[in-house]
């Protein structure tokens, strides 16, 4: 048993969190969640704080904003109640694939929002619209060079001049690291109180309302602001796991541990899947290749990769996007690895490859974060995979209920352990070990 520590479990998981406080040997702590009949959050906290170490258990699912605005209002509670420090526990961390750098090939997740989907193309984002006074062909450089050099030239002006030989640059670094925006507007059309708008590249189509022609959209980059949230709410101490992108962990200026569902996955393959060295390791896209071979590489095992050859031209074709499968995998178990799966129809279109024309016997997915939003479930039970893998790292019991092929790990134990060594100032390497 932990003493002077308080553990609060948020909306979103209450199963994970009752088995994180049997196994830290205490009870989790009163606290009141309600809502106004707006909709507003109301958090009421009935156990002192005063001087306790406080752990908000809340992960990023569901009402992933209504539960995440509850995650904020609790600390904010915690910190005004004279609470010694307040750690966030977030198994899966929202928002965590939103950091990813803006205006590339697929888009990020916010550029579908007010764009007319028939009419909308990649091309046309970031595609800057050009003039066409005579709706003749733009004799310009394509879109998407005209957009590159104009967005080039908008940044050089915002960092001014050139940093000196050997002093840090800016530059530098990732842009999703920088803790500033770098969205930014940019002019390219005379044709402004059109809503009718051509683009460079010859393709055409009618502009939202709300929206300027002539002006790139304003994709948000919501990594800084998720982890300025927190910071302001009062959060001292973030522990999470297998962030999507672990680049994450620098939007904080506060700790971050980012535990390993890896372990627990190994350990799977290891235990449960027979003859496993025979089978091979599969990452179902380029992003996971890291992920996929160093469980690979761990047990030995060989290591196939899909990688997609060429991405659709519309955002609702995002899903057939051909695939080609790198590898052989004929005759073998095939072992998808991912982080997550959201829709699923990355590891359902990856199973269907590799049984069709990779010959695969098996397919077995395995993922830390097992969303399945929408018709996720019904998606897989009608797929080639033949198991799929997850934590419970989200809630899973009324998926197991609906998916026969669903098995879920626990992860309580490592999420007890890790408070645990925080509160006693431990170190928590030892859960960052595989073998
Ligand atoms: O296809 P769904 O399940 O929607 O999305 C899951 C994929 O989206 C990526 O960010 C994840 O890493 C995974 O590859």
């Amino acid at each position: 048993m932990v003493r002077n520590i308080v553990v609060l479990g948020g909306s979103s998981h209450p199963e994970l969190v009752e088995q994180m406080c049997i196994k830290l040997g205490i009870p989790p702590g009163r606290i009141t969640l309600s809502k106004f009949s707006v909709g507003e959050t109301r958090v009421e906290i009935q156990d002192s704080v005063r001087g306790k170490d406080v752990y908000v258990i809340q992960s990023g699912c569901g009402k992933v904003n209504d539960n995440f605005i509850e995650l904020l209002i609790t600390i904010s509670a915690c910190k005004t109640a004279s609470a010694k420090r307040v750690t966030a526990v977030m198994p899966l961390f929202p928002y965590s694939r939103q950091p990813d750098i803006p205006y590339n090939k697929v888009g990020a997740p916010l550029a579908k929002a007010g764009i007319q989907k028939d009419s909308y193309t990649f091309e046309s984002r970031p595609g800057t619209p050009a003039p066409q006074p005579d709706g003749a062909g733009s004799s310009g450089p394509p879109a998407g060079q005209l957009e590159h050099k104009l967005s080039r030239l908008s940044l050089d002006k915002e960092r001014g001049p050139a940093t000196a030989p050997g002093s840090p640059s800016l530059t530098s670094r990732p842009s999703f690291l920088r803790r500033q925006h770098t969205g930014s507007e940019i002019a390219g059309s005379t044709k402004r109180d059109s809503q009718k708008v051509v683009y460079a590249n010859g393709t055409g189509g009618d502009w939202d309302q709300h929206r300027q022609p002539g002006y790139k959209q304003w994709v948000a980059q919501a990594g800084t602001l998720i982890a300025d949230l927190l910071t302001c709410a009062g959060a001292d101490h973030i522990i999470t796991m297998d962030l999507h992108d672990p680049q994450y962990q620098g939007f904080f200026d506060i700790p971050v541990d980012n535990l390993y569902g890896r372990p627990l996955l190994q350990r799977y393959i290891q235990t449960k899947i027979p003859d496993y060295q025979s089978a091979v390791i599969v990452s179902p896209d380029a992003g996971g290749a890291k992920r996929a071979t160093a469980i690979a590489d761990a047990l030995g095992m060989d290591f196939a990769l899909i990688h997609k050859e060429r991405r659709p031209t519309k955002i609702t074709d995002r899903q057939n996007a051909t695939m080609m499968l790198v590898g052989d995998i004929s005759g073998r178990v095939a072992i998808l690895v991912d982080d997550l799966a959201d829709t699923s129809n990355t590891i359902t279109r990856a199973a269907k490859l590799l049984k069709e024309r990779g010959g695969a016997t098996k397919v077995y997915a395995l993922l830390t974060h097992g969303i399945f939003s929408g018709d996720a479930i019904a998606r897989i039970n009608a797929s080639a995979i033949d198991q799929v893998v997850v934590t419970n790292s989200v809630p899973q019991i009324e998926n197991a209920r609906a998916c026969p092929k669903l098995k879920v790990l626990d992860v309580s134990s490592v999420f007890s352990e890790a408070i645990r060594r925080v509160h006693h100032g431990e170190s928590i390497s030892v859960l960052f070990k595989y073998d």
